[in-house]
């Protein structure tokens, strides 16, 4: 397992504040990890620290498998991020700006410049100065300038937030772009559960400034999948007929009044209709819809800021 980026153990204090105590997170190269935390849960202390901006207490952190120390510098720069709000000088047009960071980065192929436009989607509108520019547009002006160097790890602290759904749906796509097509590592901070959800490959659940989760999104999909279950008067028999007569395999005794039905493609009105058909009398049935709202929902003990 290759990892782009690890933490061990992590802790930041302010004072009496632990704003990241103890995290020990793993990102896979050419993921698109999801940190998912509400405000003041320590995702932009945690990211700061990723990028030496910050130095933490305690802990360590590896980046393309070297230790990350306060003089590192050479591995930083395989690194592009936005952690504040982007600031462009607003009365040049987006490639001015675009040019004078190459410049004060010492990059030399402006080519790249064109490139990074069109990878965001604004090419057509590079002459036009930023002040102009809405939220969204300025959100993706600041992710091409934080790709000018072509980095492999692209880190962003909430880079929806503000976004109208159009501009939303539009960052997405570009996320999953730099993803799929450039093969780039994405850290994307949010406390919109839908939004990670979508767009993510591994979600860590961050509370209190402590990661409380860690986890795959397509292991939680598995998990928490649909099923119908039901309570026949003959349980027996019910099951003869789920097996034999109706040809469903994925299926689980709960006990001995209740069976549940995994196979996705089952509609329930049908199945009733199939079983008492069969002289398969229900006692009670219901359909349960797992959502992941409802995984995360558990996991953060009801907290609502989540949305
Ligand atoms: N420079 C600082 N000095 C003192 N306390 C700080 C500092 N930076 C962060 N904190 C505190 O650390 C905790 C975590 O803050 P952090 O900004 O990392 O969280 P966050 O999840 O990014 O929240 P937000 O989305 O509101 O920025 C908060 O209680 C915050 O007040």
């Amino acid at each position: 397992m290759t990892y782009i980026a690890r933490t061990i153990g992590l802790t930041k204090t302010y004072g009496a504040i632990e704003a990241v105590s103890d995290v020990s997170m793993n990102i896979r190269q050419g993921e698109i990890y999801g940190l998912l935390g509400h405000n003041r849960s320590g995702k932009t202390t945690l990211m700061r620290m990723l990028v030496n901006l910050v130095k933490p207490n305690k802990g360590e952190i590896e980046l393309f498998g070297e230790k990350l120390s306060p003089s590192t510098y050479e591995i930083l720069k395989r690194i592009g991020s936005i952690i504040e709000y982007p600031l462009f000088y607003d009365d040049l047009t987006a490639w001015d700006n675009m040019d004078i960071h190459c410049e004060y980065m010492g990059f030399s192929d402006k080519k790249v410049i064109g490139t990074m436009m069109e990878q965001v989607g604004l090419k057509d509108i590079g002459r036009m100065p930023v002040g102009e520019f809405s939220f969204g547009m300025r959100q993706r002006l600041g992710i091409a300038r934080a790709m000018i160097t072509t980095p492999e790890l692209l880190i962003l602290d909430e880079p929806i937030n503000g976004l109208d759904p159009a501009g939303i749906m539009e960052l997405r796509d570009l996320f999953k772009r730099l993803s799929s097509e450039h093969r780039i590592t994405l850290l994307i901070s949010s406390h919109h559960l839908g939004e990670i959800e979508q767009i993510a490959d591994t979600v860590g659940v961050i509370q209190g400034g402590r990661l409380i989760e860690e986890v795959a999104m397509e292991r939680i999909r598995e998990q928490h999948h649909e099923y119908i279950e039901l309570c026949p008067t003959d349980i027996r028999k019910a099951v003869y007929v789920i097996e034999h007569l109706l040809g469903l395999s994925n299926y689980k005794l709960v006990n001995e009044q209740t069976i549940r039905i995994y196979d996705q493609d089952v509609r329930p009105s049908i199945l009733i209709a199939d079983l008492v058909r069969h002289d398969v009398a229900i006692e009670s049935f219901f359909k349960r819809v797992h959502s992941l709202e409802e995984y995360f929902m558990n996991l953060m003990k009801g907290d609502r800021n989540f949305v």
